[in-house]
């Protein structure tokens, strides 16, 4: 997405297509409140102040698997740091579906451990009749997370939820989290629910 009119532009494209806000808010990785805004006052925008928000698009480095090496291999070093400086250890890399679990699965490799992936409540909540109380899934697809410690791989913080519900389903599986590492964090956080947060880039605002 190259600017805000065609972020605008592609929001009404995919209210168009039928998608609800939290189903736009997903596809354009921003939040909802922005969704409202772009929907909203996105004809009128001109003396309007926007929300707090930035889209990403990382699709030149999503599209490319040795970009995404690459970048996985940096990751990777920045959770090293992490694990060391609390001197914990990692036995399973948590991908968060879906567009965390490339990027896991190469930092799994790079660590040598194994890989579980998680979908959210809000992946399952899309798909169902807007009910919230749903609960994420680990998928039996790949590693079991019982009782592991664990390091949990994601693209994007925007509001930290997706994170923090996987943190505390990791909790519920009596598995414990001793890193996170983002490509790219919105909110600009050292920890999440208290797990040491790495992340290559921090959106920092200055104005
Ligand atoms: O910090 P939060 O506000 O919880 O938002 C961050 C989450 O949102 C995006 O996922 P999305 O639901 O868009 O699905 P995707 O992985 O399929 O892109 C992103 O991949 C994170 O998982």
């Amino acid at each position: 997405m190259k600017n805000i009119d065609s972020l605008i532009e592609k929001t009404a494209e995919l209210k168009a297509e039928g998608l609800v806000e939290g189903q736009i808010a997903e596809e354009l990785n921003v939040s909802r409140e922005t969704v409202t805004w772009l929907l909203t006052h996105g004809e009128k925008r001109s003396g309007v102040q926007g929300p707090k928000d930035v889209s990403v698009d990382w699709s030149a480095i999503g599209r490319s698997s040795v970009r995404l090496r690459h970048v996985s291999q940096a990751l990777t070093d920045m959770i090293l740091d992490s694990l060391e400086c609390s001197d914990s250890d990692v036995d399973v890399v948590v991908g968060i579906a879906l567009s965390g679990v490339p990027l896991a699965s190469m930092v799994a490799e790079e660590l040598g451990v194994e890989l579980a992936v998680y979908t959210p409540t809000k992946q399952r909540w899309s798909q169902e009749t807007g009910e919230t109380e749903l609960s994420g899934t680990f998928s039996s697809n790949f590693a079991d997370v019982v009782d592991a410690e664990c390091v949990i791989v994601d693209d994007v913080i925007t509001s930290g939820r997706t994170l923090e519900e996987a943190v505390e389903e990791l909790n519920d599986h009596g598995a414990s989290t001793n890193a996170i590492g983002v490509l790219l964090d919105k909110k600009g956080v050292d920890e999440i629910v208290g797990v040491p947060v790495s992340s290559l880039l921090q959106i920092i605002r200055v104005n």
